[in-house]
């Protein structure tokens, strides 16, 4: 029979969460011991997934904070060791499931992950911008939210969600940092400084598979792919790894922009894939008089979803129209998306709007078998 003290110290400790991982440490098998003095001091042995675990910091502050906050509780100290190999084999096999079997989670079965592959014709579209602000808009809803930056030659999303961090490898694990509650990972995570990266087609979709395959996500609600503008390498190997991906297209209303758009999201019709909608971006610049100055021309979104809609056969919806917004800029360049930032802005409640749209089409099971069996 356990105290009433340490009853409450194992629920605040069941409050701290795995700053990777997002579940409670409790969960986790990373709580190795708890001793509570007479006098009410408690003793905390924490286990670190690896040596050197870049957030022991904040584990440590989070444990503390909360084990602190405990009526009866007279001080805290936590020491902090690392698992060995078996208790580690049991932490991912806990993550993963068991049986060993290795894949991609986002094609099991039972995933209920809306994929979104976030493609435009033309780079500088904005395509990266909107990727973040929809993925943190849907998180800040409560949404667990992944972004895959499959921009390999111009991966831009760890700089625009203000992520200087590398993930963390667990044996063959990884770990993605997590920034406003999004986990992300990206190619620009694992080259040095600002290389570019001149990868031909079988490598690209070796490094994919392997982002696919190897970090750990768990069960997300929806995963966001920005991948290069184009239809190249990359958008084929989307649609081979992640069939069930839906494609989301990012133009500006030039006619020009919106051609070229058009055949990225007509690779919907040779993939099998679904697109979810078209984005406008950099619809018009608000005047200081209220009056609205088209610098991009106007009707490429909308055209736009008309013409997909009649190539792959199915409604193709303009999903929203984003306006030119300065502030988008310099959030991105301050690593603070602008629905987080300046989540009043025209743009960013267009972008919200967006993301609530994205939200409102429940859990896809859209492409999942159905389980019958023949009788
Ligand atoms: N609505 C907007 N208002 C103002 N600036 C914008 C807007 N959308 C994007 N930008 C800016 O335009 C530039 C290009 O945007 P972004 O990097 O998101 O485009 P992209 O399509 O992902 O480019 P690429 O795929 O070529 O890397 C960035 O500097 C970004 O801050």
């Amino acid at each position: 029979m356990s105290t009433p003290l340490e009853q409450a110290v194992h629920e605040a400790l069941a409050t701290v969460i795995d700053p990777e991982l997002r579940r409670p440490i409790t969960e986790l098998g990373m709580v190795e011991s708890v001793q509570i003095s007479d006098g009410g001091r408690v003793r905390l042995v924490v286990l670190l997934t690896i040596a050197g675990c870049p957030l022991r910091g904040t584990i440590t502050a989070d444990a503390q904070a909360a084990l602190s906050a405990v009526p009866g509780v007279t001080g805290v100290d936590v020491d902090l060791k690392v698992m060995t190999q078996a208790q580690r084999d049991a932490l991912k096999e806990q993550l993963r499931g068991s049986g060993g079997q290795r894949g991609i989670p986002f094609n099991a079965p039972g995933s209920l992950t809306r994929v979104y592959a976030v493609a435009s014709g033309k780079g500088g579209v904005g395509k990266s911008s909107v990727t973040v602000n929809l993925a943190c808009a849907l998180a800040a809803q409560g949404l667990r939210v992944g972004i895959v930056d499959a921009d390999v030659y111009g991966f831009s999303v760890p700089a625009l969600m203000g992520i200087t961090r590398a993930p963390t490898r667990v044996d063959d694990m990884i770990l993605p940092p997590v920034a406003y509650g999004v986990k992300v990972i990206s190619i620009g995570m694992f080259v040095t400084g600002n290389q570019p990266v001149a990868w031909r087609g079988p490598m690209l979709h070796r490094a994919l598979e392997q982002f696919l395959t190897d970090v750990y996500f768990g069960d997300l609600d929806a995963l966001f792919l920005d991948l290069p503008p184009g239809t190249g390498d990359i958008a084929i190997s989307v649609a081979q790894l992640l069939p069930k991906a839906q494609i989301l297209v990012v133009t500006t209303p030039q006619a020009a922009a919106a051609d070229v758009a058009e055949r990225a999201g007509a690779i919907a019709t040779q993939t099998g894939q679904t697109v979810a909608g078209v984005v406008e971006n950099m619809s018009y610049l608000e005047m200081p008089d209220g009056g609205r100055m088209e610098l991009f021309g106007s009707g490429g979104g909308a055209v736009l979803a008309e013409r997909l809609s009649a190539t792959v056969g199915e409604d193709v919806p303009l999903l929203g129209q984003i306006p030119l917004e300065v502030l988008l800029r310099e959030g991105g360049d301050a690593g603070v998306p602008l629905v987080l930032g300046r989540p009043e802005t025209p743009a960013a409640l267009a972008l919200a709007g967006i993301a609530g749209k994205l939200a409102s089409v429940p859990r896809g099971l859209k492409g999942m078998p159905l389980g019958l069996q023949p009788r």
